[in-house]
């Protein structure tokens, strides 16, 4: 529910009677639905889940370097892409991180099948509030703008709202986190939020577990996950 107008609505609030204005009216029931476990909070990854990190590098990475070997997305095997180009040959590791440094490297990025339509969707859903959540790399002359650029790109102006760059990922409260990282540490050993591995060519060799479920594509039934964390 949103009121949408302009006149002042009374509220009993904790035993008083008060006068609010729509926006405050508006945050203070955004609150109370939140803590009462109504809304859903979903975080959604952009690297490797909205935005193809992996195809974008290997496509600069072969212009840049045609003289050099280079891994397959079939072969991509771990979570950095620069430890793995380090282990083929110690040079490579600083080349592989040169592409990603590079103006325009975060903007050309491609979107990932079905990723932004799904986003645009949930974030449609009723009594839901989707946030993109990335790690910008430390060398930030173009990266976090680069990724502001994109989501208004692909997903539009007013969704630049609902940006959060972090580089940790558990300080960040929600209800589930759609990230392809498998190992997602800092400093809070109890993050708020399920998180959901989103299958990626460096992650799709990780055993089945019990404990952590799968979004195999954008064509699974991400709908079923959102709702299966309704109840
Ligand atoms: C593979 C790889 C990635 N990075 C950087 C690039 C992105 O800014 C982040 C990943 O962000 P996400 O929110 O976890 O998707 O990490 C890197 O620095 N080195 C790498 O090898
Ligand atoms: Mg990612």
């Amino acid at each position: 529910m949103k009121i949408m107008s302009i006149l002042p609505v009374t509220v009993r609030l904790l035993g008083r009677e008060r006068t609010l204005f729509h926006n405050q009216f508006n945050c203070i029931f955004a609150k109370m639905s939140s803590s009462s476990g109504k809304r859903l909070r979903v975080l959604v990854d952009m690297d490797g889940v909205i935005a193809d990190f992996e195809g974008g590098f290997l496509k600069k990475f072969r212009a840049r370097y045609p003289n050099e070997p280079y891994i397959t997305l079939e072969d991509r095997r771990g979570f950095w892409v620069s430890s793995q180009y380090g282990s083929l040959r110690s040079d490579l590791c600083e080349k592989a991180i040169s592409i990603w440094e590079s103006k325009d490297f975060f903007i050309e990025l491609e979107p990932i099948p079905g990723g932004v339509q799904a986003v645009k969707e949930m974030a449609k859903m009723e009594n839901t509030d989707v946030f993109i959540c990335t790690s910008p790399i430390k060398h930030y002359i173009h990266c976090p703008y680069e990724k502001y650029a994109w989501i208004d790109k692909h997903l539009g102006f007013d969704f630049l709202e609902q940006i959060i760059l972090t580089r940790d990922k558990t300080v960040v409260t929600g209800d589930i986190l759609i990230d392809d990282k498998p190992e997602l540490i800092g400093v809070e050993p109890n993050p708020s939020w399920e998180h959901v591995l989103f299958t990626a060519c460096h992650n799709k060799h990780i055993p089945p577990s019990f404990s952590r479920r799968r979004l195999l594509s954008w064509a699974d039934d991400w709908r079923g996950l959102l709702e299966s964390k309704r109840h």
